[in-house]
């Protein structure tokens, strides 16, 4: 595992970005396993600065996101959809049809969870796996329990969540209660990870993740038994680590 300290939450921003731009450039058919929330938008804004200076080219990457909302529709600006168009999709020549996330409104889940992982395997697997990590230590939608999840799976969200994700509606009622996420065994079987941390309020989770145990209940901690990743977080992420 490799970790590098950023400054502050632009620095970060712009290291993870280096990353990933590394990946498009060096296999321009890559896939990319992308994440949503607060974390990666700078890192997102950078990509498209880098885009638009004629620096990137992403006509031949394919993505696949982590994880949808259940309930939600595309058109709804809280989906991760309608996310990762404002922050990406929208502004750079990646082409839709190349692009895929859980449909939030699939009538069946377990069918949606079988099709989705299907897709990812058809695409011959991620090659580079953006996270970022939640304040339980979360990862996707992976939330904490009793077992480390396999595959793409259809989730209760914890309290703690809906709590940390109101900020985005107009009220906690509002937040969805369930979503679709890649299993922590999806997760897993990326050749490359790359998980961003940013802020003092996820240091003790961050510190448990790297260097605790090996545990479902802190589920980022499981990220130690892959052979290839690479941690960007800034100071104050990384405040707690002895
Ligand atoms: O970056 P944030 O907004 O703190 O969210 C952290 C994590 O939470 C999720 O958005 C799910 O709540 C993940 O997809 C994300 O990586």
């Amino acid at each position: 595992m490799k970790i590098y300290k950023a400054k502050d939450y632009q620095d970060m921003s712009r290291k993870a970005a280096n990353i990933i731009s590394a990946q498009v450039i060096t296999k321009p058919d890559c896939v990319l396993g992308l994440a949503t929330g607060s974390t990666p938008e700078g890192m997102y804004a950078q990509l498209v600065e880098w885009y638009k200076k004629g620096d990137l080219d992403f006509s031949e990457v394919k993505s696949v996101n982590l994880d949808e909302y259940r309930g939600m529709t595309r058109d709804n600006d809280q989906s991760y959809y309608y996310f990762m168009h404002k922050h990406l999709f929208d502004h750079v020549n990646i082409d839709p049809a190349n692009t895929h996330l859980p449909n939030g409104i699939a009538e069946d889940p377990q069918e949606e969870c079988i099709r989705y992982e299907n897709q990812i395997k058809s695409m011959g697997g991620v090659d580079l796996q953006l996270l970022g990590m939640g304040h339980n230590g979360h990862i996707g939608f992976n939330e904490p329990g009793d077992e480390f999840t396999k595959m793409t799976n259809c989730v209760d969200l914890q309290e703690s969540t809906i709590e940390a994700n109101k900020r985005f509606f107009a009220s906690a009622d509002d937040v969805p209660k369930q979503a679709y996420t890649m299993g922590i065994g999806t997760i897993m079987r990326a050749k490359r990870v790359l998980l961003m941390v940013s802020g003092e309020d996820k240091a003790e989770t961050l510190a448990k993740a790297l260097c605790g145990p090996i545990t479902p209940k802190v589920p980022a901690s499981v990220l130690q038994l892959h052979n290839d990743v690479v941690v960007v977080a800034d100071e104050a992420a990384l405040s707690a680590m002895k």
